[in-house]
């Protein structure tokens, strides 16, 4: 059996803007079917990324999106690429119903219908007028147009920046059971990573323009555990294990390991696998220490 070609296939992409270099020669691809969340700090790269694979920035080096170079093609790509942004923003003097006509008229893959369906069960009407929705409701009414909209890549950069915690679970439940297909594929980027970690086939973590992990969830959950030591003995057994990350967290000691034998750890403490978020904070730590011993 051949393996179908990546959705997204990128080889030594790099990005400046003048003489800063932003993004530093990356290589990846992303299979169909998959919920990737790219993860980094404030100004690692990932919108300029996303950017370049949606065709919203030229780089140097290859990017192909469902086989297309994204600049050169941008508007073939759109037919089967939807997009929010943080910065996404819906003409705020129409109402929901006229919104809902004008995608139809530019878009060849939007169905008025679904989005009426997604809508149903929330409190946006067809006549509101955008400008009278709260910032939730916003983002429910696009979460609606790019879900009616029959694509098989859709990339969210921070989709729920400023919603509450209700609304963001909202969100991403309704992307997972309304949206998502073996044929389609999601790539998130948020700091929240926290509330997206269940939902993710894959990560990434960019720093500084560059990838320093790309995994599968389940890779994760073999390569890495944490240990929340019992006792200072207990500690002092672990850290002789040589973790890539320690910290005291109120008066325990908190370690993360890779490659570590769970049954050697085990007698030693807690042993779990550590959350996005902490294996985040351990690796990016451990990056930035070992660049500056080399
Ligand atoms: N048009 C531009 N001109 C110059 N520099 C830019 C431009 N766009 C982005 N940058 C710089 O590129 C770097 C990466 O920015 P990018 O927006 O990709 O980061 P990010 O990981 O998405 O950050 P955040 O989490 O803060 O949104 C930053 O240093 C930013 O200042």
């Amino acid at each position: 059996m051949t393996t179908p070609p990546p959705i997204v296939s990128a080889r030594g992409l790099r990005k400046r803007f003048g003489k800063t270099e932003i993004l530093h020669g990356l290589d990846f691809d992303i299979p169909a079917g998959r919920i990737y969340g790219l993860v980094g700090h404030n100004g690692a790269g990932k919108t300029t990324t996303l950017n370049a694979l949606l065709g919203l920035t030229q780089c140097e080096g290859r990017i192909e999106v469902l086989g297309l170079d994204p600049f050169a093609n941008r508007a073939k790509l759109m037919e089967d690429v939807a997009f929010i942004s943080d910065v996404a923003s819906l003409p705020r003097f129409l109402r929901v119903r006229e919104l809902f006509a004008l995608v139809s008229n530019i878009h060849p893959k939007f169905s008025q219908d679904k989005a009426r369906d997604f809508l149903a069960g929330t409190d946006i009407k067809p006549e509101a007028r955008i400008k009278n929705l709260s910032k939730g409701m916003i983002a429910q009414l696009h979460l609606a147009v790019v879900m009616a909209i029959d694509a098989k890549l859709l990339v969210l950069d921070e989709p729920t920046l400023g919603l509450d915690i209700t609304y963001r679970k909202r969100f991403y439940r309704r992307l997972l059971e309304d949206y998502m297909t073996e044929e389609r594929t999601l790539l998130i980027t948020t700091h929240q990573v926290d509330e997206i970690e269940f939902m993710l086939s894959d990560i990434m973590f960019i720093r500084d323009g560059e990838l320093i992990v790309h995994m599968q969830m389940e890779t994760v959950n073999t390569k890495y555990s944490q240990l929340v030591a019992s006792d200072p003995a207990s500690a002092e057994k672990a850290r002789a294990l040589g973790p890539v990350f320690s910290e005291t967290r109120f008066g325990q000691t908190v370690m993360i390991f890779e490659g570590a034998d769970r049954a050697a750890l085990a007698p030693l403490g807690q042993v779990s696998t550590p959350s996005l978020s902490d294996l985040f904070v351990a690796l990016m730590q451990r990056e930035t220490y070992n660049a500056g011993a080399a």
